[in-house]
């Protein structure tokens, strides 16, 4: 395929690789062949099996995946619930495999603002919706234990509820709002302590699909109102379509991408979506093709691959033919 290179070659080659900026350098949430074993009964489960993921700063993002294709596992160790088996995963510059006790204290109060699925999770159900909020900013020791401090807390409360368009709920419990206002009043919490990232596991999974576009907006709000980044875990193909990417799970390791841009159309002027979808390599020149690719072509076990010009095509094994 190509000639035998040359002592000068492979010295050039070595020198690039050396000075290829290391992986996620510049990359908010950097996972680096992360991998995560649950031994349950004596029986391994791996959850993850080598995952890469990066994500950018400001970035508003969803992840997809069957079910026990390792998403809850992955977002338990982004937020700092869960520990790595072996690999690399950064968020914000923190280390998640070598942190201490305290500093994963500190990075669940600091950097992380999580939602979970069930609304009952997110809040405490003898606080209003204003004392939820102003909660973790208490526990963080912002603002001071002054009469001054609480008032800023509770102006900060008030802002946040207003942004995710819930102030008028600001002196109702739990059980006095609907499903849909309180996981707004739930993004509001997570995001009290100015977090670098909000992660959300199905946030949407208990609500209609009206009240789940509502949840949605509110994550763009956060999103570009107070440049969050936003990495949410969906079944849902609509909010997974309202987002400029989508990662796809399989298998604990990230399979397709599908990349969305907005296109003026030359002959109407209107815009447009256009979707494309990608697949990952990995380092080590791993790529996972789609199973309705594979299966539409009926290829498994072993492909052939020639090298073109500009791509490389993978065909059925043609091998028993010649
Ligand atoms: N604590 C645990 N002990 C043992 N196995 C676990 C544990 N947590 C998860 N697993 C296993 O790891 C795999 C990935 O689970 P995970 O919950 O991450 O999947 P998921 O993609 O979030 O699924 P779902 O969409 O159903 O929530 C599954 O096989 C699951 O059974």
């Amino acid at each position: 395929m190509t000639s035998n290179p040359t002592l000068a070659d492979l010295a050039g080659r070595v020198a690039a690789d050396r000075d290829r900026p290391a992986y996620g350098h510049d990359a908010l949430i950097t996972c680096d062949r992360l991998v995560r074993v649950f031994t349950a009964d004596g029986v391994e489960v791996q959850a993850l099996q080598g995952l890469d993921l990066l994500v950018r700063e400001g970035e508003l993002m969803a992840l997809v995946g069957a079910s026990g294709s390792g998403k809850s596992t992955l977002m338990n160790i982004l937020a700092g619930l869960d520990t790595p088996t072996a690999g690399a995963a950064r968020v914000a510059g923190r280390d998640l495999l070598t942190m201490s006790a305290k500093d994963r204290l500190a990075y669940r109060r600091e950097v992380v603002g999580f939602v979970w699925q069930q609304t009952s999770r997110n809040l405490l159900p003898y606080l209003t919706s204003a004392q939820n909020v102003a909660l973790p900013m208490q526990l963080a020791g912002r603002r001071g234990r002054s009469r001054a401090g609480r008032r800023a807390r509770a102006e900060r409360a008030r802002e946040l509820l207003e942004l995710l368009e819930v102030a008028d709920c600001r002196d109702r419990r739990p059980h006095e709002m609907s499903g849909g206002q309180q996981q707004r009043v739930a993004i509001a919490v997570a995001l009290a302590g100015d977090p670098s990232v909000l992660l959300a596991d199905e946030p949407t999974g208990e609500l209609d699909s009206h009240t789940a576009e509502q949840i949605f907006a509110a994550f763009r709000t956060a999103n570009e109102r107070l440049g969050t980044t936003v990495v949410i875990v969906t079944h849902d193909q609509a909010v997974a379509g309202e987002v400029r990417r989508t990662v796809a799970i399989r298998d604990g390791r990230t399979s397709t991408e599908v990349l969305r841009r907005s296109e003026v159309d030359a002959v109407t002027g209107h815009e447009r979506v256009v979707a494309r979808e990608y697949a990952m390599l990995d380092r080590a020149g791993r790529l996972q093709l789609p199973a309705e690719y594979t299966r539409a072509l009926g290829m498994r076990d072993r492909v052939a691959l020639e090298l073109e010009p500009d791509h490389i095509a993978v065909r059925p094994d043609d091998s028993d033919r010649e």
